[in-house]
């Protein structure tokens, strides 16, 4: 059987520290850190590191709010979405998580654009 993503991405630890340099990447791109500004980013790391969790197949369970909830009102753009997810691949090459797995999270990912743009 193919391994889960949780175990691939490192389990808790693995994908806290992901979402750490991940929210380091966000936190030093100009374009979006607007969006930023009045944000509890203890929490924010908390809620994606829970997101991924339970996303990866990993034994959480996402506490926080519905993605169209959080980002409505943001208007976030394409442009601004994709922003975003070339840090999180910038993060899982620092993480040197290996390609397939790289791809496996941003499939998972992708598939919430429609909750995130334009809302
Ligand atoms: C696949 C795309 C995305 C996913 C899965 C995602 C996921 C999340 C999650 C899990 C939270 C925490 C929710 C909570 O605290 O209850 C969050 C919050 C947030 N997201 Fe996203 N996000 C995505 C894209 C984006 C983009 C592109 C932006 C802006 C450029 C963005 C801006 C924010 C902001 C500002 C918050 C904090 C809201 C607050 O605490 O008031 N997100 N996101």
């Amino acid at each position: 059987a193919e391994q889960r993503l949780y175990d691939e991405l490192g389990q808790q630890q693995g994908i806290s520290q992901l979402m750490e340099l991940f929210v380091l990447e966000i936190a030093a791109d100009e374009r979006i850190i607007h969006h930023f500004e009045n944000v509890d980013i203890d929490r924010f790391h908390r809620m994606l590191s829970e997101h991924i969790c339970e996303l990866s197949g990993g034994p959480c369970e996402y506490t926080g709010e519905s993605m169209v909830t959080v980002h409505t009102g943001m208007n976030i753009s394409r442009a601004e979405f994709n922003a975003v997810v070339e840090h999180l691949m910038t993060a899982m090459d620092e993480q040197q998580l290996p390609v397939s797995t790289q791809n496996r999270l941003l499939a998972i990912l992708a598939a919430f654009h429609k909750e995130v743009i334009h809302q």
